[in-house]
């Protein structure tokens, strides 16, 4: 077994042992003893002859995240960026124009500028991304609270660019007989981009397959009161672990171009109702708790408010204490670690704010953990009752 997948110990792989041949399966029995096998089984065999063992039985949970480079060099980078920007989830602008951008300039000039960024938050005792290592993390805490539920259960995780492969993953799913698999895409709020491309990624590694495995995605959980509560408690600890109050507390969401969302892309809205429902929670106005877009890539217009320009903005307008939290994020990542805790705590200490904290996402803490759990078991209803 890959050492990624985490199951019960305890738990042995259920192993078909079909006692038909072709055309005379028994109600009920799955069709694993399908195959052609040239002659009845002989009664005492429960297997035609030439029938290969099938395992099955057991149910799969894969989550997926972003992705990530294996690297902090311009080539890791580069293959990572090229993989993610050649993507048509992600860039809808296919044209000649586009692809003499990212060949001619972008990944000529990004690779090794991000690269450095990476460098700044890379998980140094383990040669990763944060985002690989919080991923991987989750996966195993959440097949710890899973096995006392159901012993069938597998968890394991996936990168949607870069490694480990969605596909990969799949693949050693059902190798251990996983005939049902719930796909997990780990983005509280639902984007074409995102989410959308974690599903029809796992569709092209399912094409390949003659024996599917049945398939569930996770709904996604802007609103869910598990996870809006467990960012509020998060959200409470963490301010009262600083030394100041912030004046304002930002909740800064990746961005999406607004092309996207003018397209029908439901991103912003899942994002605005997680806002709304964190400040009612919280108890905050809109002056006090706003929300704002980060991230933005290239010169067409991307969702606004945007982060960057509104931590400026507050500076200047003499906002002392400002904090950010990213309930976007399933973990923290470059774009959180990097972006908001270095480049947006830079744009406000220069904009003549004093005191700035980024606060961490809900990661592989008891409430992020607890918020994973809830979808999990929410979408396995049905194939599980625990
Ligand atoms: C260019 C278009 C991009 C869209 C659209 C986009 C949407 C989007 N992304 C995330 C989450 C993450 N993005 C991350 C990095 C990242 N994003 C883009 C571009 C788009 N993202 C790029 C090019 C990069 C790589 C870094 C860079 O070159 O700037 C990450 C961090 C990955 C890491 O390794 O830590 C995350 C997470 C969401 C949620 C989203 C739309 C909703
Ligand atoms: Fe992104
Ligand atoms: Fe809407």
């Amino acid at each position: 077994m890959n050492e990624s997948i985490r199951t019960p110990a305890s738990h042995a792989t259920t192993t078909l042992a079909p006692d038909a041949a072709y055309g005379t399966a028994r109600s009920g029995d799955t069709r694993a003893g399908d195959r052609p096998s040239g002659g009845a089984a002989p009664s005492s065999s429960p297997r035609p002859a030439g029938h290969p063992p099938v395992k099955n039985g057991r149910i799969g949970v894969l989550i997926v995240n972003l992705g990530t480079p294996d690297g902090t060099d311009a080539d890791s980078v580069k293959k990572y960026l090229k993989e993610f920007l050649s993507d048509r989830r992600v860039i809808e602008e296919t044209g000649l124009i586009w692809k003499l951008v990212l060949n001619g300039i972008i990944l000529r000039t990004r690779p090794a500028q991000k690269g450095r960024d990476y460098e700044k938050i890379w998980n140094t005792e383990k040669n990763e991304s944060p985002l690989k290592t919080i991923t991987r993390s989750q996966s195993d805490m959440l097949a710890a609270t899973l096995a006392p539920v159901d012993g069938r259960l597998l968890v394991d995780w996936a990168m949607r660019y870069g490694n480990p492969s969605i596909e990969s993953r799949l693949d050693a799913l059902k190798a251990e007989g996983c005939d049902r698999i719930l796909l997990v895409p780990l983005y509280p709020q639902y984007a074409a981009a995102t989410t959308a491309t974690v599903c029809d990624e796992t569709f092209r590694a399912l094409m390949r397959m003659r024996w599917q495995p049945t398939l569930r995605v996770a709904h996604p959980w802007y609103d869910d009161p598990v996870y809006i509560d467990a960012l509020a408690r998060s959200i409470e600890e963490e301010l009262a672990k600083l030394s100041f109050v912030p004046d304002v507390l930002i909740a800064s969401f990746h961005g999406i171009p607004k092309e996207y969302f003018d397209k029908g892309d439901p991103y912003y809205c899942h994002c605005a109702k997680t806002h709304r429902l964190l400040r009612e929670r919280l108890g905050m106005d809109e002056d006090r708790f706003r929300l704002t877009f980060q991230s933005r890539f290239g010169r067409a217009e991307w969702l606004q408010p945007y982060t960057d320009m509104t931590v400026k903005a507050l500076a200047e307008s003499g906002v002392k204490n400002l904090a950010i939290v990213t309930p976007g994020f399933t973990s923290d990542c470059l774009e959180t670690l990097e972006e908001i805790a270095g480049e947006n705590a830079e744009i406000f200490h220069h904009g003549g704010g004093e005191n700035f904290a980024a606060l961490p996402c809900l990661n592989d803490s008891t409430a992020g953990m607890d918020v994973i759990r809830n979808v999990v078991l929410r979408e396995l209803k049905g194939w599980v009752d625990g």
